[in-house]
């Protein structure tokens, strides 16, 4: 049956999701700890695939382990095989027809209830399940898993209205031009990261809010959270075959979907590494295809702070303590590399800059006292714990942390590096953990600094300019104009907002689509122009034609 549309509907008014703050004696810090203990006692989980709304155990078990705890695991989960991957694209294909014909206004509704499901109902189990099995503190987790996903959900329909409401600006007399924003033909492959929950669901979630159909592999490090979302999704109103979950072995699952003829998009976000990989795949297989395919892809990062003289020295202090170590510095925008200027160093930043770090609790999540968690796994540990190493084999001085203890968990110390070679390796490339390379630059050499900045890495992600002097300010901006895709003026270099700053980086950071904003949704689209025609010809020769 089709679907009248009997109206032009709005969209409520949107809203960033308002945060809790999980202070003591607050009821919903004592909500998140009862659910924490309540999930302790309940783990592990079990998760299937789930194609065309049907779980699907392959038998194929594959664990994730708690970092705070590696002797347990969070979830065991089957990964998909051949032929599950083979049904989960059919599927998409085969549920694409009626979920791009559904009235924009039904997609619309079932995204803004998920959004009330991840910042109601599932709130706390979210956030527990981010907890326990990607290391977040309530904060982190609250801030990705309860705000940053339901404000994806949100603004994503604000930002889809206002796409479909650009039309073309004239009409000749006597016709209507129009644009349609189709989905796109075939289905989209997302990938996403184990680093955020909430980019989880906005991988899968952004291209089905445009009426695509979407086969998505998690993180294996994120499955049990992803597989939440992955519910609420469906329980919000996503129609079976829409989204189809498919963990399971990453290069196996993913070639077999860039190898399908109906591959239409890549939505990735994860490492630099992976990402060129993956496109040098696609672009392999380009003669299979059917249509030229999207590549979407938001990757690594080595993000900076640059102290000028001026700057105010706490703030500066503060802000860098955060950008570098909130989630043990695995956020794809966290401070990596920092600029000192010498008379701000020597004049007080140095001292509380290592008292501070000092004072950083690291420890399991549960404890609500610890600032810091564990990193992520066995692999992020030895790297991290390697980078360590070989800046102090380059002559890198540890002024503050340098060790780790993985006996139980992978807990690495807050680690600050001072550095005199402004281009040593943990200077230029990316580590994704809670590590800080400090190099301080002469205050007349302000200017040169900002250009080593800019030449110093392959990366353009996020970036902050800590300085009360205008003119220092717009000398930075100017200069670093293509170091960052997010910049901040004294302020840290983490922690963009959708709806409030979009989000990316370019050169090897990515492909600058901006998640959380209208251009993410254009990638996702083919549009299609119409005109039609209200008056018909009365003879085909010109007026210049006739005698
Ligand atoms: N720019 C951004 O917006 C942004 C946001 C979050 C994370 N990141 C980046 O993500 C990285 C951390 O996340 P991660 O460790 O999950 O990244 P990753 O590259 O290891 O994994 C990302 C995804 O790719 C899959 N994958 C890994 N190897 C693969 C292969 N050979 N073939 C196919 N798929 C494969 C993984 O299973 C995962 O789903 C960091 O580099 C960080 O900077 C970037
Ligand atoms: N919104 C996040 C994105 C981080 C990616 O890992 C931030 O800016 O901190």
């Amino acid at each position: 049956m089709t679907t009248p549309q009997l109206a032009s509907f709005k969209v409520p008014v949107v809203d960033n999701e308002p945060m809790m703050n999980y202070a003591v004696g607050s009821p919903e810090r004592r909500n998140l700890e009862a659910t924490l203990r309540q999930m302790e006692q309940e783990l592990p989980f079990e998760v299937p695939c789930v194609v065309n709304g049907k779980e699907i155990k392959t038998g194929r078990l594959a664990k994730q382990v708690m970092p705070s705890d590696h002797a347990r695991h969070l979830c065991t989960y089957h990964e998909a095989d051949e032929a599950t991957v083979a049904d989960a694209i059919e599927g998409a294909l085969a549920a694409k027809g009626e979920w791009e014909a559904l009235p924009w206004n039904d997609r619309a509704a079932i995204f803004l209830r998920a959004a009330e499901l991840v910042g109601g109902k599932y709130r706390y189990r979210l956030m527990a399940a981010t907890m326990l099995g990607q290391g977040k503190n309530a904060w982190q987790a609250e801030i990705d898993a309860a705000a940053e996903l339901s404000d994806f959900f949100r603004f994503g329909v604000k930002y889809v209205e206002e796409l479909y409401a650009q039309q073309p600006p004239k009409n000749a007399p006597g016709s209507w031009n129009r644009v349609e924003y189709r989905a796109l033909e075939g289905f989209v492959l997302a990938v996403s990261p184990f680093n955020f929950t909430a980019i989880g669901g906005n991988l899968p979630g952004a291209p089905a809010l445009v009426g695509n159909v979407v086969v998505w592999k998690p993180s294996p490090a994120a499955t049990y959270s992803n597989y939440l979302v992955y519910q609420i999704l469906a329980e919000a109103g996503v129609p079976p075959g829409v989204i189809q979950f498919v963990p399971g072995p990453p290069p196996e699952v993913v070639a077999q979907a860039i190898g399908h003829p109906n591959f239409a998009a890549l939505h990735f976000t994860g490492s630099t590494f992976v990402f060129k990989k993956l496109w040098k795949d696609i672009a392999a297989n380009l003669d299979k295809y059917k249509t030229y395919p999207r590549i979407v892809g938001e990757t690594g990062g080595k993000n900076f702070h640059i102290i000028h003289k001026s700057a105010e020295i706490r703030n500066a202090v503060l802000q860098t303590v955060r950008g570098g170590f909130e989630y043990q510095g695995q956020k794809c925008s966290a401070l990596s590399r920092l600029y000192v200027s010498s008379s701000t160093w020597n004049g007080g930043f140095k001292d509380q800059f290592l008292t501070e770090t000092a004072k950083i609790k690291v420890g399991p999540v549960q404890d609500f006292t610890h600032f810091m968690g564990p990193v992520i796994g066995r692999p992020a540990y030895d790297r991290i714990m390697g980078y360590i190493e070989k800046a102090k084999a380059a002559g890198g001085e540890i002024l503050v942390g340098g060790s780790g203890d993985d006996s139980k968990g992978f807990f690495i110390q807050p680690t600050v590096i001072l550095t005199k070679d402004p281009r040593s390796v943990t200077m230029t490339e990316e580590i994704f953990g809670p590590v800080i390379t400090v190099y301080i630059y002469d205050d007349t050499d302000f200017e040169k600094t900002l250009e080593l900045i800019d030449n110093t890495s392959a990366y353009a992600l996020t970036g902050s300019i800590f300085a009360t002097d205008r003119k220092a300010l717009l000398t930075a901006t100017n200069k670093l104009r293509n170091a960052a895709g997010n910049v901040y003026y004294n302020e840290k270099c983490t922690g963009a907002v959708v709806g409030q700053q979009p989000f990316g980086g370019a050169r090897a950071s990515g492909t600058n689509d901006k998640a959380g904003s209208i251009n993410i949704f254009t990638r996702f689209v083919s549009a299609r122009s119409i005109k039609e025609n209200f008056v018909g010809l009365e003879d085909f020769r010109y007026p210049s034609n006739m005698i």
